[in-house]
């Protein structure tokens, strides 16, 4: 591919770049119809679908791609890529909307170049409005104070990992884990520290397990893990490393103190019968064991 340069472009445009065909005058009514079409969804790939379609009477190009802003997480592309590419940092105001580039083998004319920028007067709105529903959707899964999934999250992850598990006769095992004594963190450091404490922990599960595992702040203290294609003796194992992990580190507390917390875990493991509730409540009844065994310690709840 021919290195170009990622222009900015930002909406709406200096004086001098007002877009050519709406500059004092009406826009004309095909402007209406495609910002219609584009406003029509708020599925990022299915916007950017119609953009390509919408431009495709003007400007023939083999591919796109689209990377959404920083911690989006979205990506999309289509085609494929070519010798020469139109780069745009796509930006409302001071707004970044990410990056797009569509590809082709000739190289682009100005003529074609500033075809597609008047188009992308018209994707700008409608991909915000698609960004920011995307990131409702997400920050409504999300626990704000750790980044993991949240509880409202945790029982249809469950529910399709379940389903899977038993389609492919895959094992998969839960934890439930609640730091000890956090009570005593709260009331001796203050709330602030607790959730320094709850962050803490949090980062010591995400980096003891897999990626692909599932990781849940079930609620307050307690935390959730979907260990997948894990049976049961590797589950304890995986339990047990967390146990240590969390009891060899010193969790530092914006006051400059350290704490050193230790965590209980309850564990259950999947059988055909299972439904995520009982799944749960499994897991829930050994942790309550493993409390009631003296806590820094793992329990199963075996069938
Ligand atoms: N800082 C902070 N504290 C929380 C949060 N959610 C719940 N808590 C506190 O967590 C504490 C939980 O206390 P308990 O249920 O008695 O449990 P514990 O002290 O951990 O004792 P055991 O679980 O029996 O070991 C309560 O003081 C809650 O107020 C939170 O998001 N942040």
């Amino acid at each position: 591919m021919r290195s170009e340069t990622m222009a900015i472009f930002r909406f709406p445009r200096a004086q001098g770049q007002a877009e050519r065909s709406t500059s004092g005058e009406t826009p004309p009514q095909g402007a209406f119809d495609a910002l219609l079409r584009l406003q029509a969804t708020l599925d990022i790939e299915e916007l950017l679908a119609n953009f390509t379609s919408l431009i495709s009477g003007e400007l023939s190009i083999d591919g796109y791609s689209y990377t959404g802003p920083r911690d989006s997480a979205i990506h999309c592309q289509s085609g494929h890529t070519n010798r020469h590419a139109l780069a745009y940092q796509l930006m409302v105001e001071t707004e970044h909307l990410g990056e797009l580039l569509v590809y082709r083998a000739r190289p682009f004319t100005e003529v074609e170049s500033m075809g597609l920028e008047d188009m992308l007067c018209l994707l700008v709105y409608p991909l915000r409005n698609g960004l920011r529903y995307q990131e409702a959707i997400r920050s409504s899964f999300t626990d704000p104070l750790t980044g993991l999934g949240n509880r409202s999250n945790m029982l249809p992850q469950i529910q399709r990992e379940i389903s899977l598990s038993h389609r492919e006769s895959r094992q998969a095992s839960l934890l439930m884990i609640d730091i000890d004594h956090f009570k005593l963190i709260n009331d001796g450091h203050g709330h602030p520290s607790g959730d320094q404490v709850i962050v803490c922990i949090a980062d010591i599960i995400r980096s003891t397990v897999r990626d692909f595992d599932l990781v849940f702040r079930y609620g307050g203290e307690e935390f959730a893990v979907l260990l997948v294609n894990t049976d049961n003796s590797r589950a304890t194992h995986v339990a047990e490393r967390l146990r240590k992990n969390v009891d060899m580190h010193t969790c530092r507390l914006p006051d400059g103190h350290g704490v050193s917390p230790t965590i209980s875990i309850g564990l259950s493991s999947l059988s055909r019968q299972d439904t995520p509730q009982t799944l749960i409540e499994r897991a829930d009844r050994a942790l309550y064991q493993a409390k009631a065994d003296g806590r820094n310690c793992v329990r199963d709840h075996a069938l």
